[in-house]
C-alpha cells in the first residue's frame, strides 16, 4: 500500500523534481561533497525552495487539493534550551544524565507536528516537558504558550494530552465514553445537556467510529473494539473540549499500517478543521505517515538533529552527505542515521560522532533553521485558532460543573460499568452463597453444649473473616483501575477528586453490604445462632460496620500504593495481622506488652467482640459432668478478654476506623498519588 497514491520514498521525491534544479539530490550531493561545510550559504545543497512554485503543491502528496499560501499563524508554543536531566543510575555511571540537551522549537496553530528518533533518543520526554508532565529531575530553559509562561490550571483546561495506554471503562460502549466524558469535560454554563451528546455525536462521526458505537470498549478478556477504534475514542474524548493543542504519545503503537495512516489522517483532518495544533511522537512511521506532517522534530540522544518540514529534510541530510537510498522509506533512513551502534567498539564510535556532528551542524546553522522555518511557513496550514485570552483561559481553571452532577455522572457510569461485568456480580453472588452455605454446614445447627461454645466463637469469627479478603482484594483490583483512569481525568481538570472518591465509596459500598447480607443470613440460620430478631439485627449491623471499614481500608490502600503490585501485598499483610490480634487465636489480655496497641487498630477485635457479646450475653449451657466447661456466655466472654468494650462501644470504634481510613484515603489520592508536575 505505502508507495501508491501519496506515499513518498526518497526516489519518488526527487523524481518529482528536475535534475540539477535547487531540489535536485544529485546537485546537493555534489555540493556537500565540494564543500567541507555543506549547511554554508555558498552550499546549494540543502535546498528548501522546492515548495515554491506551482509545482509545490504535486511535490507535496496528500496537499495537491489545499490552496497553497503564506502561514497566518503565529506559534502557539515556543520552546527554548529546553534541558532536561535525571539523576542516572547507581555504581559505575551514577551521575546526572541529559536526557534533552538544548532544544528550540515552536508549534504553530493549525499544524501537525511529529517528534521522531530512535528508541530512548528522548521524544516522551521531549512531549510530557512541552505538555507540563514531567516529573522528577530537572527541567530548564523555557515554554511559553500564547507568548506567556504557563498557568499550569488553563494550559491543562488548553490542551489535551493522549496517552499511549488507552485506559478506559471497558464494559462502556464507544459512544457512552464520548457522552459521560462530554457530560464531565463541558460546562453547563455554556452547553445544554442535549448539546453535550450532540458534542460526543459529533465528535465519534469526525472520528468515523459510528459503526462501532454500540461496541464496549472490551479488555483482554472481553472482545471490544479495534485497536484503531480504541485509539480513536481515545482520541475522541480528549477533542471534545476543542483543545489548543493536541499531545499524543505514541498514537500509532501497537496498530498496523493502515490504522496508524488513519488515525493520524483524522488527527490531521481534526487538527485543519478545529484549527488546533498537535504534538505527536511516533514510533518508525511509514512513508505516507511521515509525510503527513506539517513538520518533524528528529531527536537522537536527547538533541536535535533536524526541525522543518519533512519532505525538506531529504536534501538537508543530502546535504550532510546522507543519502537517501532509492526506495527506501525516509523515516527509517534517518532514524538509522540517528541511532546509536552498540554492536561494535568502533560502530559505537562512529554512531556516536555521526549524531554529534548532525546535532551540532542542526545548532550551528541558525540561518539555515530559519529558511526551514520559512518553508514550513509556506505550507497551507489553518489559520490560527482563535484562542482564549489568558484571562478567560485563567477563569477556565475553575471547576466546569457542580460537584453533585459530578458525583451523579461518575456514579452513573460506575454502577453501568459495574451492572454490565457479569462475571464480578455472578462471582460476588457465588462467593456469598457458597460461603455462606460451606460455613453454616460447617457449624451446622449449633447446640448449646460445651462444644458449641468452640464452634460459635469459630463461626462468629469466619463472619468477622469474610468482611475482610473476599470484600477487599476484588474492591482493591477494581479502585486502582478505576485510579488511574481518574489521574488521566483529572489532568485534564475533568472532575473533583472529592467527587470520583465519594462516587467509588457509594458503589463499592452497597455491593459490599448486598453480598455480606446474603452470606450472613445464611450462616445465621443454618448454623441456628441465637433466634432472636434483634440479636440477628445487631449482627447484621457490626457485620455493616465492618464492611464499611474494609471498603474505607481499600480506598485508603488503594489511594497509597504505587501500583497495583504494592497494593496486592500490603493490603494482605496488614488484613493477615487483624485476624491474627483478632481476639481467636490469642488471647487479647495476653498479648505481649510491645504488640497490644495493635489492638486499637483492629477492626476485626471490636467486630469479633460485639458479635460475642450479642451471641454470648446471657446465653447457659448444659454441661456434662464429666468434662470441664463454660456454663454461661459471659463466662467465655470474661475468659477470651473481649468485653472490654460494649457492643456500642465496639461498634463506635468501627466506625471511627471507616471514618479514618476514608480521610486518609482521600488525604493520599489527593497529596501522595497526584503527580509532581515540573512547570517551567
Ligand atoms: N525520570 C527519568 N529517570 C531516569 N531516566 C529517564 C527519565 N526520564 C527519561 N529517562 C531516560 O531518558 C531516555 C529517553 O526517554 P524517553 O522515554 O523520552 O525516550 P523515547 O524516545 O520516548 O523512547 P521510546 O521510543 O523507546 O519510548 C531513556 O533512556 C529513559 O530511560
Amino acid at each position: 500500500m505505502e508507495g501508491e497514491g501519496t506515499a513518498i520514498r526518497c526516489d519518488t521525491f526527487r523524481a518529482a523534481r528536475s535534475p540539477g534544479g535547487p531540489g535536485d539530490a544529485t546537485a546537493a550531493m555534489g555540493s556537500a561533497q565540494q564543500s567541507p561545510d555543506p549547511l554554508s550559504p555558498s552550499s546549494k545543497a540543502v535546498s528548501i525552495s522546492i515548495y515554491d512554485g506551482p509545482g509545490a503543491a504535486g511535490a507535496l502528496p496528500g496537499r495537491g487539493a489545499e490552496t497553497p499560501g503564506p502561514l497566518q499563524s503565529e506559534p502557539i508554543l515556543q520552546w527554548s534550551d529546553l534541558s532536561y536531566e535525571v539523576g542516572s543510575v547507581v555504581g559505575k555511571g551514577a551521575g546526572a544524565r541529559t536526557v534533552l540537551d538544548q532544544i528550540s522549537g515552536d508549534l504553530r496553530a493549525g499544524e501537525m507536528v511529529a517528534i521522531i528518533g530512535s528508541s530512548g533518543a528522548g521524544k516522551t520526554t521531549l512531549l510530557n516537558a512541552l505538555s507540563g508532565r514531567i516529573v522528577g529531575g530537572k527541567l530548564s530553559g523555557a515554554v511559553l504558550f500564547r507568548g506567556a509562561r504557563r498557568d499550569p490550571g488553563s494550559f491543562k483546561r488548553l490542551t489535551a494530552y493522549v496517552q499511549q495506554d488507552d485506559i478506559m471503562h471497558t464494559r462502556l460502549t464507544v459512544l457512552e465514553t464520548l457522552a459521560y466524558s462530554s457530560k464531565l469535560r463541558l460546562s453547563d454554563a455554556e452547553y445544554t445537556p442535549e448539546q453535550k451528546i450532540e458534542r460526543a455525536t459529533e465528535i465519534m462521526r469526525r472520528l468515523r467510529l459510528e459503526a462501532a458505537q454500540n461496541t464496549q470498549i472490551g479488555d483482554a478478556n472481553t472482545r471490544g473494539v479495534s485497536g484503531g477504534e480504541r485509539k480513536r475514542v481515545s482520541i475522541g474524548t480528549e477533542l471534545l473540549t476543542n483543545p489548543n493543542i493536541l499531545f499524543l504519545d505514541e498514537p500509532t503503537s501497537g496498530l498496523d499500517s493502515n490504522s496508524s495512516q488513519v488515525v493520524v489522517d483524522l488527527v490531521k483532518q481534526v487538527a485543519r478543521d478545529q484549527r488546533m495544533s498537535a504534538l505527536m511522537t511516533i514510533h518508525q512511521p511509514s512513508a505516507r505517515i511521515f509525510n503527513t506532517f506539517d513538520r518533524v522534530i528528529m531527536l537522537s540522544q536527547g538533541r536535535l538533529v533536524y526541525f522543518g518540514p519533512p519532505v525538506a529534510a531529504i536534501d538537508y541530510f543530502a546535504g550532510l552527505g546522507y543519502r537517501c537510498p532509492m526506495h527506501e522509506n525516509p523515516a527509517d533512513y534517518f532514524i538509522d542515521l540517528m541511532t546509536i551502534d552498540y554492536t561494535s567498539e568502533q560502530a559505537l564510535a562512529e554512531s556516536r560522532a555521526r549524531v554529534a556532528s548532525m546535532a551540532h551542524t542542526f545548532a550551528q546553522h541558525s540561518h539555515k533553521r530559519a529558511e526551514l522555518d520559512a518553508a514550513a511557513a509556506r505550507l497551507p496550514i489553518a489559520a490560527p485558532a482563535p484562542g482564549p485570552d489568558l484571562d478567560a483561559a485563567h477563569a477556565a481553571a475553575a471547576p466546569r460543573n457542580g460537584w453533585l452532577f459530578e458525583y451523579w455522572t461518575l456514579q452513573h457510569r460506575e454502577w453501568v460499568n459495574v451492572l454490565r461485568n457479569m462475571e464480578y456480580l455472578v462471582s460476588q453472588a457465588f462467593q456469598s452463597i457458597c460461603m455462606a452455605l460451606i460455613v453454616g454446614f460447617m457449624f451446622f445447627y449449633l447446640k448449646h453444649d460445651a462444644i458449641s461454645v468452640q464452634n460459635r466463637l469459630g463461626v462468629l469469627y469466619t463472619i468477622a473473616l469474610n468482611a475482610t479478603f473476599p470484600v477487599i482484594m476484588p474492591a482493591l483490583y477494581g479502585y486502582l483501575q478505576e485510579r488511574d483512569i481518574m489521574l488521566r481525568e483529572r489532568a485534564a481538570a475533568t472532575y473533583r477528586v472529592t467527587a470520583f472518591y465519594v462516587a467509588k465509596f457509594t458503589t463499592l459500598l452497597p455491593i459490599a453490604l448486598v453480598s455480606g447480607a446474603v452470606f450472613i443470613t445464611g450462616v445465621y440460620f443454618i448454623s441456628h445462632l441465637v433466634f432472636d430478631v434483634g440479636k440477628f439485627f445487631i449482627a447484621l449491623g457490626i457485620y455493616a460496620c465492618l464492611n464499611v471499614v474494609a471498603v474505607g481500608f481499600t480506598l485508603m490502600v488503594g489511594s497509597g500504593v504505587k501500583n497495583i503490585d504494592v497494593g496486592f501485598v500490603a493490603a494482605p499483610a496488614i488484613v493477615t495481622i487483624w485476624l491474627l490480634f483478632g481476639g481467636l487465636l490469642a488471647n487479647p489480655a495476653s498479648t505481649t506488652p510491645v504488640l497490644r496497641w495493635l489492638r486499637w487498630v483492629n477492626p476485626v477485635y471490636f467486630a469479633f467482640s460485639a458479635l460475642l457479646q450479642n451471641e454470648l450475653r446471657g446465653m447457659a449451657f448444659e454441661c456434662d459432668t464429666a468434662v470441664q466447661c463454660y456454663r454461661t456466655g459471659d463466662q467465655v466472654i470474661k475468659v477470651y478478654s473481649v468485653g472490654r468494650f460494649s457492643i456500642w462501644g465496639n461498634a463506635l470504634f468501627l466506625i471511627m476506623h471507616a471514618v479514618a481510613y476514608f480521610v486518609a484515603g482521600y488525604v493520599l489520592l489527593r497529596w501522595k498519588i497526584k503527580p509532581r508536575y515540573i512547570w517551567i
